[in-house]
């Protein structure tokens, strides 16, 4: 294995992953495997923050589908980021690795609040440090929100782990065709539309020059490679760096 490349990453997990093999919720093989995958990195001291999805559960967008208020159904899909938080920090704990959750909307008996100078101590301190309910506002997403705590405390990377192996130029569960790119930029992921993550957290990473990693988590070892900076999935930089 290569020497470790980053001190401190940004993981953004899909809720849609935590089902497993399931069709709603935590499949509880899905954290423990991810506990397996990230426990090398955090042993080998690299700073991991995470943003897990809420997707398994409950997201805003059906809801308003369905009749719902939109931001009522956010609230609820916030809520569900937290759900899955707790559900990882378990699993986490159970695995010898200490962790804590930090919540955009305070729940004080649950989780701490989210206070970037305490976020960036418990990191400094080797925490697994879980930022639970997106950005705390309705309209957003928890692509937004991993854009958001990456640039927030200091990440030198936001790697988006998710059940496809990096950006294709077409969503690949529609388009078995689609090509996958090796690197891309920001731009060309705005200009093409390309749905893997939503473009305000796109932009907001393109305006921070925060790096940003797509890879498959179901390739067991993907999370310490790219850790490593080795090649993983698709990796979106500036146009001077293609
Ligand atoms: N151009 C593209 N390249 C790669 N994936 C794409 C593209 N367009 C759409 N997708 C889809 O984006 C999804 C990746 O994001 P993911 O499932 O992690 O969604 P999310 O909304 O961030 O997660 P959550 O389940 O937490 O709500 C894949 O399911 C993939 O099918
Ligand atoms: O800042 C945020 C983040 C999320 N939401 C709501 O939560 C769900 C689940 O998040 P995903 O990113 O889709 O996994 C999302 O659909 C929104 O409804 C939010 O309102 N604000």
């Amino acid at each position: 294995m290569s020497d470790i490349r980053y001190k401190r990453v940004l993981l953004k997990l899909s809720g849609e992953a935590l089902m497993g093999g399931q069709s709603f919720g935590i499949d509880p093989a899905v954290p423990q495997r991810l506990a397996e995958e990230i426990r090398p990195v955090y042993e080998a001291g690299t700073q991991v923050a995470i943003v897990v999805g809420g997707g398994n559960i409950f997201r805003g967008l059906s809801g308003a589908a369905a009749g719902m208020d939109r931001a009522q159904g956010d609230n609820m899909g916030m809520l569900a980021t937290v759900i899955n938080s707790l559900s990882l920090q378990d699993c986490f704990e159970r695995n010898g690795m200490d962790c804590r959750v930090m919540s955009a909307i305070e729940m004080r008996q649950i989780a701490e609040p989210y206070i970037r100078r305490r976020a960036i101590r418990h990191l400094e301190k080797g925490r697994v440090t879980i930022f639970a309910a997106g950005t705390g506002n309705p309209y957003f997403t928890t692509d937004t929100a991993a854009a958001l705590r990456a640039c927030e405390v200091n990440a030198e990377v936001l790697m988006k782990a998710t059940n496809v192996d990096g950006i294709y130029d077409a969503d690949p569960k529609t388009h078995p065709d689609a090509v996958r790119f090796d690197t891309i930029t920001y731009r060309e992921v705005l200009r093409r539309d390309l749905k893997v993550m939503d473009s305000t957290s796109t932009a907001l990473c393109h305006d921070n020059k925060m790096p940003i990693m797509v890879f498959d988590i179901n390739h067991p070892g993907v999370f310490m490679k790219a850790i490593c900076g080795e090649s993983v999935g698709t990796t979106v930089v500036e146009e001077d760096e293609q």
